[in-house]
């Protein structure tokens, strides 16, 4: 996927309040990701859901984030949410992904988990298959969640890649930190959970703020030194 030139794309992810999504959607993310995962504490159930949807829709792309959902829950999600995009997060494969953009007619956003350069080689077969991936950090060992862990990776793994610029950059990003994953590698689209939280699941405005306006001032150093 060629990502436009123009400023960075930015995702809050993980709103669950009408409060921390309308500070997400006044400061000008461009996505906003709603967690339907009953472990993650920034889980929204679909009625919860339904209503930050609805008061997201014209003013950001709304992400349904999803682990290794069935038919059953897609189908729900797509009636209930109406997402602009499906994000799973979970151990989906290729085909998997494939299915499930058919099933919901939703453009799908796939996660990988990376550690290490080897961890690289997936993007190819996904990039196939997904409209955007979403470059996370591996969760640690005996993680409870396969995101939202605040870990960021080695983004110099990026950079000594290649990578074309159509991913997502996401895993431990933070207001302070934000610009310079930008500069190091080239990201188009940055995604951010717990740096802009007070604890896990509580958004805070302020920090959610910062974030977006330090993407924006970093993406635009970044244009101006290309
Ligand atoms: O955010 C969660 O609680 C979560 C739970 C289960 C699967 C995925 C989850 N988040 C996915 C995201 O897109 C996060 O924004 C991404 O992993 C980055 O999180 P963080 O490192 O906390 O910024």
């Amino acid at each position: 996927m060629t990502p436009p030139p123009g400023p960075v794309l930015v995702k809050i992810c993980g709103l669950s309040t009408p409060e921390t999504l309308d500070a997400a959607l006044d400061a000008g993310a461009d996505l906003i990701g709603l967690v339907h995962f009953p472990r993650s504490p920034r889980h929204v159930d679909l009625a919860a859901g339904a209503a930050l949807s609805r008061r997201a829709a014209g003013r950001a792309g709304r992400v349904a984030l999803l682990v290794d959902p069935d038919d059953a829950l897609l189908d729900a999600v797509t009636a209930l949410l109406d997402p602009d995009w499906i994000q799973l997060h979970g151990r989906e494969d290729p085909a998997r992904v494939a299915a499930v953009r058919a099933r919901t007619g939703r453009p799908v956003m796939k996660a990988l988990g990376i550690a290490e350069a080897a961890d690289l080689a997936r993007i190819p077969a996904y990039a196939e298959v997904a409209e955007r991936i979403l470059l996370d950090a591996k969760p640690p060992p005996g993680a409870a969640l396969p995101g939202g862990n605040g870990h960021a990776f080695d983004w110099t793994l990026i950079t000594r890649a290649g990578l074309a610029p159509g991913f997502m950059l996401s895993g431990g990003l933070t207001p302070a930190t934000v610009a310079e994953a930008i500069a190091v590698t080239g990201a188009r689209a940055v995604d951010v959970s717990s740096g802009v939280e007070i604890r896990p699941g509580e958004k805070d405005p302020a920090r959610i703020r910062a974030f977006v306006a330090a993407a924006r001032a970093g993406s635009r150093k970044s244009e101006s030194a290309d």
